[in-house]
């Protein structure tokens, strides 16, 4: 598959995804990064310090900088956007109105929510667009080398899944750092703590993606009646304590990419 791909912002998402599209075989030479930051780029891709003159549109352009910069950077991302063009945006809270009001020529626009794990091909990624068949299939294969792809049936959940699946990995580490930090708190040396948590964190989730169980019957699985487990899982379930935790959590983050998507309404 050989396609003009035009990608703004490289930083740590941005830099994920290019990172998974050349591990997963597309051509250095389809990319161009525009990113005034970035000092270089993998071998062959192409890196430009601001938006390329007098080249047209391209047939993929991705939106990978801070939301909070859209607004600043669109009058100069729109000429290489055109009636061909398929827009994918990374912008966590920036709806699909407001980036057509931004680039109203674009052939199809698609909001993206990867996680970092990308750069593995391991995000699971929320794809919701206004597009056709054609360029749902062609969302489908630029996201195939990145993970597990899903269409939304309605964009208002994008909010919520940016918080699942964008924000999740930020869960995930403050919940294996607080392991450790238990765990050192109650006497063992803190990078042990550290290694320990880590690498059964990593185990667990590989268990979990290769069982045909559910991660709650694999809780119920390792804990045996009267034994070690079942202790930890009646403090965590006092009061449904974790559920409530993670609800709030999500909630919280829900929240803040519907006050961000007011926010970049309100700037068109
Ligand atoms: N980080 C994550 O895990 C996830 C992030 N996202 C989304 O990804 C986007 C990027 O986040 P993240 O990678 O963390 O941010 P970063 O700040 O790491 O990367 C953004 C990059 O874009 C560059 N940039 C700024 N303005 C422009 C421009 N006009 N044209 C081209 N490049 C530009 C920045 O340069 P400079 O530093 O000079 O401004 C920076 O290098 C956000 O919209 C976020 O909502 C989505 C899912 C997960
Ligand atoms: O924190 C953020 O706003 C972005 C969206 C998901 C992950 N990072």
């Amino acid at each position: 598959m050989i396609m003009s791909i035009l990608q703004f912002g490289c930083g740590n998402m941005g830099g994920a995804m290019l990172k998974g599209w050349l591990a997963g075989g597309f051509a250095p030479q389809s990319f161009t990064i525009v990113d005034p930051y970035l000092e270089t780029a993998p071998a062959g891709v192409r890196l430009l310090g601001a938006a390329p003159e007098g080249e047209g549109a391209f047939e993929v352009v991705l939106l990978g900088f801070k939301p909070q910069q859209l607004p600043d950077a669109a009058r100069a991302i729109a000429p290489s956007i055109g009636p061909q063009t398929l827009l994918l945006s990374i912008l966590a809270g920036v709806d699909i109105a407001t980036l057509r009001s931004h680039f109203p020529l674009a052939r199809a626009i698609v909001r993206v929510m990867p996680n970092l794990a990308a750069a593995l091909g391991k995000s699971p990624i929320a794809l919701v667009g206004d597009a056709d068949e054609a360029a749902r299939a062609q969302s489908d294969a630029l996201m195939a080398p990145l993970g597990q792809a899903e269409w939304l049936s309605d964009e208002d959940q994008m909010d919520l899944v940016t918080a699942l699946a964008g924000s999740g990995p930020a869960f995930v580490y403050r919940f294996i750092d607080a392991l450790a930090q238990g765990a050192a708190e109650l006497g063992l040396p803190r990078d042990q703590a550290d290694r320990l948590a880590l690498s059964m964190v990593e185990g667990a989730a590989m268990l979990a993606a290769g069982s045909d169980h559910a991660p709650a019957e694999l809780a119920r699985r390792v804990a045996s009646p009267g034994g070690v487990t079942q202790v930890g899982i009646d403090v965590l379930d006092a009061d449904d304590r974790l559920v409530s935790l993670m609800t709030d959590t999500l909630r919280g983050a829900r929240d803040r990419s519907a006050e961000m998507t007011r926010q970049a309404q309100a700037k068109t």
